[in-house]
């Protein structure tokens, strides 16, 4: 099934997300789908499989013009969409969310459990998805889960699936396992648009690449003809300059304390186990790890919002194990949270409004009763220009902003006050080569101005580039340290302590 995109353009209110898009979809091919944050590359995949209608242009399947006014229409035509939030009911089977909201007629007239469960697993065996119908959605891994949603849209016989940053979510191993599946779908005809911001991922997967900046398609091309720099700059606009600047590393005085703390999962496992280590003024701490480690529920702990079952974290002198969110902040602990939908923003509140989230109810911006609104809107704006939050203005809703401009927006908030300490969580995920640029700029000054950072990031190459002492985390526990500005590091010996050959 071949795909046509043509001439869209699809605008929310003075906002033109979308200009005059014409882009082809082929058989057996990945399309990867490049564009900086806001680019209008989300926007442009809702349109296709159905969740927006364009404000103008046409979607031709084979030739013919098609319309749909939702997606249900537009996965009955073949088109199927994998989105960067999944969408799947936690207490379910695989099976049951399979079939969740399928009606029964045509091919799902005798729909039933059993048909269900026996077709996920030919499924799951045809693509190499090794997903059990049974096992139940809460208990998966993220990366399974995401398989389960490309088996949903399989299961409806989807001939092109759009998958949004699916990688996001993914371990380095899992990507690879992950890119597998991905070849074998082309091969056996589905045609995948690939939404990625990682350009190492986007040469290596796709066919064809087609970069989107500002809402238009500026340019098309052969991965094989076409390095990281160039794709950076069309995605951009500009040259990127990937290396991070680092002053040289002159620690101060230990500012952050950990000792044999002990933190659990929600299930009651433990999640740390036991674990000690400083952080110095003017130094970054880098944890590594594989997912799932004992990472968050490290920093959720150290930013106050999971309990600490036994040990103690002193800052700068001072217990604070016990203390509460608002009293870190206090102190100038600024908490980057891993999952801005979660823990970082909320939707449904507008832009200047998240920005003072933790900071209304103080002066410059709160005397006592009343808020001053005029001040919050101006310094929100201010600090959106500065930090490039791409949004139409403060008065948005922060749901209304591209994935990345929430991070970023997030980011704003965390570092543009007077901070003494920064607990950084994935700070990069989801954001575009240039973003990226722009918060390790923003991470580097403050360790430069003399605040200690501990960064937690399922990337390596991010840890390596900022981190002046690399710790690795495996099962609740520091295996491995390393000190960049002493010896130099080996990544594959980091990698091998990640997998735990260190313990
Ligand atoms: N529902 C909406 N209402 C208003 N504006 C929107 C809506 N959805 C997207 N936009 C705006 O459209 C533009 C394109 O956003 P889109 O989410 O398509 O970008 P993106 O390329 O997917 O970005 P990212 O990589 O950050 O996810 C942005 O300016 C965004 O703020």
């Amino acid at each position: 099934m071949r795909v046509e995109l043509r001439n869209i353009t699809k605008r929310f209110g003075p906002v033109v997300a979308n200009k005059g898009v014409n882009l082809t979809i082929e058989p057996g091919q990945v399309l990867g789908l490049l564009g900086e944050n806001g680019a209008g590359k989300s926007t442009l995949m809702n349109v296709l499989c159905g969740l927006y209608s364009p404000n103008e242009g046409e979607i031709q399947i084979d030739g013919q013009s098609v319309r749909f006014a939702g997606p249900g229409e537009a996965i009955r035509a073949g088109i199927g969409m994998v989105h960067q939030h999944f969408m799947l009911v936690p207490v379910f089977t695989v099976a049951e969310n399979v079939i969740l909201g399928i009606e029964p007629v045509g091919r799902f007239d005798h729909l039933d459990l059993t048909t269900a469960r026996s077709e996920v697993s030919r499924l799951s065996a045809e693509y190499g998805l090794a997903v059990d119908p049974d096992a139940i959605i809460e208990t998966l891994p993220v990366g399974i889960q995401q398989r389960v949603e490309i088996i949903k849209v399989l299961f409806r016989e989807a001939d092109v699936l759009i998958l949004d940053e699916p990688t996001a979510v993914l371990t380095p191993q899992e990507v690879d396992e992950f890119f597998q599946i991905v070849r074998s779908l082309c091969e056996a005809g589905k045609a995948i648009v690939f939404i990625t911001h990682k350009l190492n991922e986007i040469l290596d997967i796709s066919d064809r690449i087609a970069v989107i900046r500002r809402g238009e398609i500026v340019g098309t091309g052969d991965p094989k003809k076409l390095a990281r720099p160039d794709l950076a700059e069309m995605m951009v606009g500009h040259p990127v300059d990937f290396d991070v600047a680092r002053a040289p590393f002159v620690p101060g005085d230990v500012i952050l304390g950990i000792q044999d703390l002990t933190v659990l999962r929600d299930d009651g496992a433990v999640a740390v186990d036991d674990i000690s280590f400083q952080v110095r003024s003017g130094e970054v701490v880098g944890i590594a790890g594989v997912q799932g480690n004992g990472q968050s529920a490290l920093i959720e702990a150290l930013a106050g919002l999971r309990r600490v079952v036994s040990g103690q974290v002193r800052f700068d002198g001072t217990d604070i194990t016990q203390a509460s969110p608002r009293e870190r902040h206090r102190l100038g602990i600024a908490h980057i949270p891993e999952d801005r939908q979660r823990a970082g923003l909320i939707g449904t509140f507008t832009v200047a409004e998240n920005m003072v989230l933790d900071s209304y109810y103080a002066p410059p911006y709160s005397a006592g009763t009343s808020i001053d609104w005029g001040r919050v809107h101006t310094d929100a704006a201010a600090v959106a220009e500065q930090y490039d939050v791409r949004t139409p203005s403060v008065h948005t809703s922060a749901a209304h902003l591209s994935g990345g401009n929430q991070q970023k927006l997030v980011v704003a908030r965390e570092l543009s006050r007077d901070t003494r300490f920064v607990i950084a969580g994935q700070p990069t995920r989801g954001l575009d080569v240039g973003s990226i640029a722009f918060i390790h700029e923003r991470l580097m000054a403050a360790r430069d101005e003399g605040d200690g950072l501990l960064i937690v990031s399922s990337e390596l190459d991010e840890i390596m580039a900022l981190s002046d002492r690399i710790l690795v985390m495996f099962k609740g526990r520091i295996v491995a340290e390393y000190a960049p500005h002493d010896a130099p590091v080996d990544k594959g010996d980091i990698g091998l302590a990640m997998a735990g050959a260190r313990v």
